[in-house]
């Protein structure tokens, strides 16, 4: 072992020549090094549009209200939206320490990597194969400086392709909040990924009907805009528990456009929150 080798914290396993060493297998290490991260929720989706975006933003606000120590890992790669709806930019600076980049944060103190944080402008699209969003993820995990987090929620594409398999894959996965509308489409597609969870073996917390209703803003009146909810039917039928659902809600959609989520409160998104944290410590 060389001097230069005494300061190197990958000293123990290391293989390499310290005359040909150039130092990135040091630097390498210390990626993620202080990273403690106890639970991590997947939210996902069988289909597109159903509203998973929304749902982890609101369960990462109601765990951060509740004084949890939050994250939020956008594996959206193709279509990220959290930067947008908790009103986070680049333009804030992002910042990279010697272990790993630094997330951005949210007014209430939430952790959040995107790709959009590195895209020179944040419409530019993200043309890339499977292996490189997967690779993109892992990176989001693994060498990003998380610290110390209660929970990390990631925001999954939808479906079950390249980039589900390598979260399910590589992550410490705790528990998958599955989301739904109450369409048939979208509860046919929803046991796809029920399945894909099941064959990977990664706990189900529950499923989430979102847009479940809405309520009249003249007269009150619960209006079952996609139908009559069928949430807790499909979740007793496909063995899983019903978590909840929430309604399409006009202010929603405007806190997200304004980048102000955290705002947005109800009893049917602390009834979910409590839900989960019964399930997960
Ligand atoms: N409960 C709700 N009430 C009102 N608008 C909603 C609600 N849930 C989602 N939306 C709106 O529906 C649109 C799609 O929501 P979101 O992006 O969360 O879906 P998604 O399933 O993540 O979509 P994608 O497949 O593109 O990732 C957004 O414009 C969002 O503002």
């Amino acid at each position: 072992m060389s001097e230069k080798c005494n300061t190197c914290p990958s000293q123990a396993g290391c293989s390499v020549d310290p005359n040909e060493c150039s130092g990135s297998e040091a630097t390498q290490a210390l990626l993620g090094a202080l990273n403690d991260i106890r639970n991590v929720i997947v939210v996902m989706s069988g289909k597109g549009g159903v509203g998973k975006s929304s749902v982890t933003a609101l369960i990462a606000s109601a765990l951060a209200r509740a004084g949890k120590k939050v994250g939020v890992l956008d594996a959206d790669i193709t279509g990220p939206s959290q930067p947008k709806a908790f009103g986070i930019s680049k333009e804030q600076g992002l910042m990279a320490n010697e272990y790993g980049i630094i997330p951005l944060e949210s007014s209430n103190g939430i952790k959040i990597i995107s790709i959009n944080f590195f895209l020179p402008n944040e419409d530019d699209p993200v043309i890339w194969r499977g292996p490189m969003l997967a690779g993109a993820v892992k990176q989001f995990w693994g060498e990003t400086d998380w610290r110390d987090l209660d929970y990390m929620v990631v925001d999954m594409p939808p479906g079950t392709g390249d980039v589900p398999l390598t979260v399910l894959q590589t992550l410490p996965v705790s528990g998958i909040v599955i989301v739904s509308s109450p369409q048939d489409l979208a509860f046919m597609v929803v046991k796809k990924a029920i399945k894909m969870a099941r064959k990977m073996d990664i706990p189900i917390l529950g499923l989430v009907e979102n847009m479940s209703y809405a309520i009249c803003s003249h007269c009150n009146e619960k209006l079952e805009l996609f139908g009559k909810s069928q949430g807790a039917k499909v979740a007793q039928d496909s063995g899983i528990d019903y978590l909840g659902g929430l309604p399409w809600d006009a202010n929603l959609n405007t806190l997200l456009d304004q980048g102000r989520i955290e705002e947005y409160q109800s009893a049917d998104i602390e009834n979910i929150v409590a839900e989960i944290l019964v399930k997960l410590p």
